[in-house]
């Protein structure tokens, strides 16, 4: 008998997890009212979504992984205030419903999925707080964005739960759950709600994220070779994450000449992998700002395993070993083996223009 594939285990609890996840975010935002969003310290949003989704995710992967710490993106200190109580009502309802709900097709029970299993408030704010790891360059950790590109969550269009693996720094293993992206992108009005998967080592695959226990091992990805009639920009929606005219200019040294494609979430990952889009390209605004671990872990490693690079707007890699976030921002440059270094040279070519303008 052959030896089991390396972290199979671990893949299916996380393919488990990130779809009890999206059913749970997808239900939501048909719900959503204003009062159930708060504005972080960041200005940035965060729902009753994010934070249920965590919770869900955390005490899902705490069943299977007791030991494994968890950096996730949330915490529960706002939800543990006076103030927070309405909101922890209904997250503690959310994350339960989901819990409690009967095994979905391909689950197993012995991975603590099914009706009773319930959690107090105290447990799930516990489980959204497992979530407070603070990383590092050895051992082994999860990192977990519950709600990746909440304003687009927001604004129903993309949005991805995104779970990682990382041991001694380097990403294993990548989950991402997309429930609004089409499944191709050929058919934009077609059927919606893919899954996407990458072991290092072992391939990037989409899956229906409806079935993807049925649909095993799912549709290889391969990044196709960049055509001139492929190359286009894969970039954020919101001009704050990301430094879009600066794109502009690099699209321009390079010759492009379809016009980007922009998109909340990780779900550019995904779409890079699937040959949706060329470059995937996010340069800092300048703001200080640093890149955090669980916005780019499960996307890097989906890249890679589709053949693709990713590495910092200079050509290093991205070190998902420095903490919870990247350390100082250089921005992300992903895209396929044939075209990678050229964005390279002319991000580099941008930035000089830039600190040299012509007069
Ligand atoms: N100033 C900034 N620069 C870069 N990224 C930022 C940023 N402010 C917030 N973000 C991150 O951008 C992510 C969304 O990326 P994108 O623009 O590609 O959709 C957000 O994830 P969340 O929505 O999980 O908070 C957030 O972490
Ligand atoms: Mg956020
Ligand atoms: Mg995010
Ligand atoms: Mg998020």
């Amino acid at each position: 008998m052959s030896a089991p594939l390396a972290y199979a285990a671990e893949k299916q609890i996380a393919i488990a997890a990130v779809r009890r996840a999206c059913v749970l975010t997808a239900s939501v935002f048909n719900k959503l009212v204003k009062q159930e969003t708060l504005v972080k310290g960041d200005k940035s949003p965060v729902t009753v979504g994010d934070y249920s989704a965590q919770a869900v995710v955390n005490t899902i992967l705490g069943r299977t992984f007791p030991q494994d710490p968890i950096v996730g993106e949330e915490d529960a200190a706002d939800l543990r205030q006076e103030s927070g109580n309405t909101l922890k009502d209904r997250i503690v309802q959310l994350a339960n419903e989901t819990l409690n709900a009967p095994l979905l097709a391909g689950e197993k029970e012995e991975w603590g999925l099914g009706p009773s299993q319930g959690q107090t408030a105290e447990q799930l704010l516990d489980a959204i707080d497992r979530g407070n790891y603070a990383g590092g360059r050895t051992g082994r950790f999860w990192t977990l964005d519950p709600i990746d590109g909440t304003k687009g969550f927001l604004r129903g269009d993309q949005y991805a739960v995104c779970l990682a693996l990382i041991v001694d720094a380097r990403v294993e293993l990548g989950v991402m759950g997309c429930p609004n992206l089409p499944v191709t992108a050929s058919d934009p009005s077609g059927p919606r709600g893919c899954l996407f998967v990458a072991v290092r080592g072992q391939g990037a695959y989409q899956l229906p994220l409806a079935d993807p226990f049925g649909a095993l091992p799912g549709t290889r990805l391969q990044i196709p070779p960049t055509t001139p009639e492929r190359l286009n920009f894969l970039e954020s929606v919101e001009e704050g994450h990301a430094k879009l005219s600066f794109n502009d200019r690099v699209a321009q040294i390079l010759g492009v000449t379809r016009p980007p494609t922009r998109m909340d979430s990780q779900a550019k990952y995904c779409s890079l992998a699937r040959g949706d889009g060329a470059v995937y390209l996010r340069m800092p605004v300048g703001s200080g700002y640093r890149e955090k671990i669980w916005d780019h872990a499960s996307g890097a490693v989906l890249v890679e395993e589709a053949g693709g690079i990713i590495t910092d707007g200079r050509g290093e890699p991205l070190d998902f070993g420095l903490g919870r976030t990247l350390g100082e921002n250089y921005g992300v440059v992903a895209a396929g083996k044939d075209i990678h270094a050229k964005v390279i040279a002319a991000v580099k070519q941008a930035k000089a223009e830039e600190e040299s303008p012509k007069l």
